[in-house]
C-alpha cells in the first residue's frame, strides 16, 4: 500500500485550534461520552452534538442537511450498533444494516462538506477468528471470522475501506482506529444485550444487593479478552486526530489479557460478592483469543495507562452513584 499511503495530509493541527468545529457522533454512548469528556478538558470550546432523537444518523437526507448547515471540521464517528455477543449474534441485520448506513452517510457528507480530518472507530473483531496473536494490523482479511459477530465484523471492515478509498482518491484526511474491548462510564449494562464486564458489574451487583448464593457466567470462562478502559480509548483517539495520518487502520489496545474467569473473579472482588459462580455452557464463547498488536500506536507515542483492577473500581464507583434501570 505503500504508493498509496498519504501520510503527507498529515496536519499536526488539530490541538492548535480549541475553536475548531468537531462533530463526536453517538456523544451519548460509552466512547462518545469519554472523548466529549477528554475534548471538555482540553478546551474544546466549539462541539457539536446531537443525540439519536435529534438526528438518526441512518437518515441520509438528514445527515446531508446536518453537515451542510453545521460543516464541521473535525468528524469522529462513535455512532453506531453496539452490543455483545449476544446481542450480535441474535439481531444480524441490524449489525450490518444500521452500521452501514450511519459510517457511510458521516463519511460521505463529511468529505463533501469540508471536514478537514475524520477518525471512523471500528473493533477488533474485524481480524480472523484465528488470527495470530498479538493481532497485526495486517492480519486484516486473512482468514474467516468469528460467526458470532461477522455481520458486525463486514461493516466495519466496510468502514476502514471507506476511509482508505476516499483518502486514496480525494487526498481526504481519513482515518481508522480499532478499540478492543472496551468498558467504563456510561457503558451499556442491559442484561443480556451489553458486552461481559458491564453484565458481569450488574449481575454480581444485584446478587449482593438480594443475597444471592450464586451468579451464572456465560459460556466456559476460557476465552481471553483483552480490556481497555475508555478514558485511555479518548486519549488515543486525541492523539490519533492530532499525529497519524495514514491509509493503515491503527490498532488501540492495553495489551494485556485475562480469562473470562478470571475477569469474574476481578469482578467478584470489585463489587464485593461473596457466593459462587456457574457457568451456563450454553451460552457462545466467541472467539477464543484476541489480543491486537498495538505496537505501530506505540511506537508513534501513544500507550495505556489504566490498570484492569482500577479501571474496575473506578467504574463500579460510576455505576453506584448513577446507573439508573
Ligand atoms: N464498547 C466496546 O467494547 C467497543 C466499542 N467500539 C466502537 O466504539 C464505537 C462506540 O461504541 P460504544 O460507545 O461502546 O457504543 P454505545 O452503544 O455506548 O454508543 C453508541 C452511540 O451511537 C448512537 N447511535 C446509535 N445509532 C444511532 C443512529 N441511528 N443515529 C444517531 N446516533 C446513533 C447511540 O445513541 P442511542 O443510544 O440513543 O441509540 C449511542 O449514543 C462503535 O463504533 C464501536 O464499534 C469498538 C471496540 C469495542
Ligand atoms: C467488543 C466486541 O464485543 C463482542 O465480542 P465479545 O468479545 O465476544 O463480547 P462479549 O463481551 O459479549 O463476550 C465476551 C466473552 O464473555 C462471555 N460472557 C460471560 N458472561 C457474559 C455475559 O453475561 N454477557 C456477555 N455479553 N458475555 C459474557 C461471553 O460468552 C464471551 O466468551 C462482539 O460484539 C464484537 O463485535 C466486539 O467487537
Amino acid at each position: 500500500m505503500g504508493s498509496q499511503d498519504n501520510s503527507a495530509l498529515a496536519s499536526n493541527a488539530f490541538l492548535t485550534d480549541k475553536s475548531a468545529k468537531v462533530f463526536v457522533a453517538g456523544h451519548r454512548g460509552l466512547v462518545g461520552a469519554a472523548i466529549v469528556r477528554k475534548l471538555t478538558q482540553l478546551g474544546f470550546t466549539n462541539l457539536i452534538l446531537r443525540s439519536h432523537a435529534e438526528l438518526d444518523l441512518t437518515r441520509q437526507s438528514d445527515v446531508e442537511a446536518f453537515f451542510a448547515s453545521e460543516k464541521p471540521e473535525y468528524v469522529i464517528v462513535a455512532a453506531a450498533k453496539v452490543g455483545g455477543i449476544h446481542a450480535n449474534n441474535t439481531y444480524p441485520a441490524d449489525f450490518i444494516g444500521i452500521n452501514l448506513q450511519i459510517q457511510t452517510n458521516v463519511i460521505d457528507s463529511a468529505y463533501r462538506n469540508g471536514t478537514k480530518k475524520l477518525l471512523f472507530l471500528g473493533s477488533s473483531c474485524i481480524y480472523p477468528k484465528f488470527a495470530p496473536q498479538p493481532i497485526p494490523e495486517d492480519a486484516l482479511l486473512t482468514g474467516p471470522l468469528e460467526p458470532t459477530n461477522e455481520w458486525y465484523a463486514i461493516a466495519k471492515i466496510a468502514g476502514i475501506k471507506m476511509c482508505q478509498a476516499y483518502r486514496i482518491q480525494y487526498k481526504w484526511d481519513a482515518i481508522s482506529g480499532m478499540p478492543t474491548n472496551l468498558y467504563g462510564p456510561h457503558d451499556n449494562f442491559h442484561p443480556e444485550n451489553s458486552h461481559v464486564l458491564p453484565a458481569l458489574m450488574r449481575r454480581f451487583h444485584e446478587a449482593k444487593i438480594n443475597g444471592a448464593k450464586e451468579v451464572v457466567v456465560w459460556g466456559t470462562g476460557s476465552p481471553l479478552r483483552e480490556f481497555l478502559h475508555v478514558d485511555d480509548l479518548a486519549d488515543a483517539v486525541v492523539f490519533m486526530m492530532e499525529k497519524y495520518s495514514g491509509l493503515e487502520h491503527l490498532n488501540v489496545g492495553s495489551g494485556k489479557e485475562v480469562t473470562i474467569k478470571e475477569l469474574a473473579e476481578l469482578m467478584k472482588e470489585a463489587v464485593g460478592f461473596e457466593g459462587d459462580l456457574v457457568w451456563d455452557t450454553t451460552k457462545p464463547d466467541g472467539t477464543p483469543r484476541k489480543l491486537m498488536d498495538s505496537s505501530k500506536l506505540a511506537s508513534i507515542g501513544w500507550t495505556p495507562k489504566i490498570s484492569l483492577r482500577d479501571g474496575l473500581v473506578d467504574t463500579y464507583k460510576w455505576y453506584l452513584e448513577n446507573y439508573k434501570q
